[in-house]
């Protein structure tokens, strides 16, 4: 057995975004996967008060989102309608798709601006349309925990813009925890911070904090960070220059 996350010790706040960095391999999305049930762990995890195990896969299913693209593989055949409505089955009230099935699904994909693409089959979609899709697909259940598996990838500028904005409202209904490689993404729409290197915690706190410690991504990634001060917020922007 492979121990891809050791000496963790979190506790992840309500109604605040919490994001998790780290280098390629440190252990991000082995994190949100143990959270979300689908991966098999050693130690406690608790929900709501609860030991994970002793929730059925049901419950977690209609509590938990996990939204990662490498997950909609398997349902790319599908229009994007059918997607987003199969997404609605494990919180729908009924075997066929209710009226309230079809209103979130207008909601959200009209909020995604992925309402004019409903028809199209997934695997005739862009790549950043398609990443829409997938936050759709989380989004629709109205999750109590929303997962997100590097939200940003594939959003060009605008979007991920946007995707700041979208995810500053999610936060009304779900607790959001998510990955990035956006450093700058990262640290405008996180609120509080878990920095992962080879499986163990090198930072958890708020965002005042991380912005003082700065050094420790320059640190684990091992490239240069310039802090500034944009319109009066502090930045963190990578040079892209190794430090050897
Ligand atoms: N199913 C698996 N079986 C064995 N090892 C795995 C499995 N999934 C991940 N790992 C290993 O666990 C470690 C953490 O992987 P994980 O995918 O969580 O990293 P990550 O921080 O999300 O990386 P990236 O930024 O590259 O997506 C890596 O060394 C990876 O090779």
């Amino acid at each position: 057995m492979i121990t891809a996350l050791k000496n963790i010790d979190i506790t992840i706040k309500d109604n605040v975004v919490t994001c998790i960095m780290g280098p390629n391999g440190a252990g991000k999305t082995t994190l949100l996967k143990t959270i979300a049930k689908i991966t098999s762990y050693d130690g406690s995890i608790y929900i709501d008060g609860k030991e994970l195990r002793e929730y059925p896969l049901r419950t977690i299913s209609k509590l938990i989102s996990y939204v990662s693209q490498i997950e909609a593989v398997d349902i790319l055949s599908l229009t994007v309608k059918e997607a987003l409505l199969t997404a609605r089955y494990p919180v729908s009230k009924a075997f066929f798709e209710t009226y309230e099935d079809l209103r979130i699904v207008e909601e959200v994909s009209k909020m995604l601006q992925i309402n004019n693409l409903l028809d199209r089959r997934l695997s005739e979609l862009s790549s950043g349309e398609l990443q829409r899709v997938v936050l759709g697909l989380g989004l629709v259940k109205k999750p109590k925990y929303l997962l997100l598996d590097e939200p940003d990838n594939h959003m060009d500028l605008n979007y991920k813009a946007r995707l700041i904005e979208w995810i500053r409202d999610w936060r009304r209904f779900s607790n959001i925890l998510l990955t990035t490689h956006d450093i700058m993404f990262g640290t405008d729409v996180g609120e509080y911070f878990i920095i992962l290197d080879r499986g163990t915690p090198v930072f958890i706190g708020d965002k005042d904090d991380l912005l003082k410690h700065y050094t420790i991504l320059e640190k684990i990634y091992g490239v240069k960070i310039a802090k500034i001060s944009v319109d009066g917020k502090t930045r963190l922007i990578p040079l892209y220059e190794v430090i050897s």
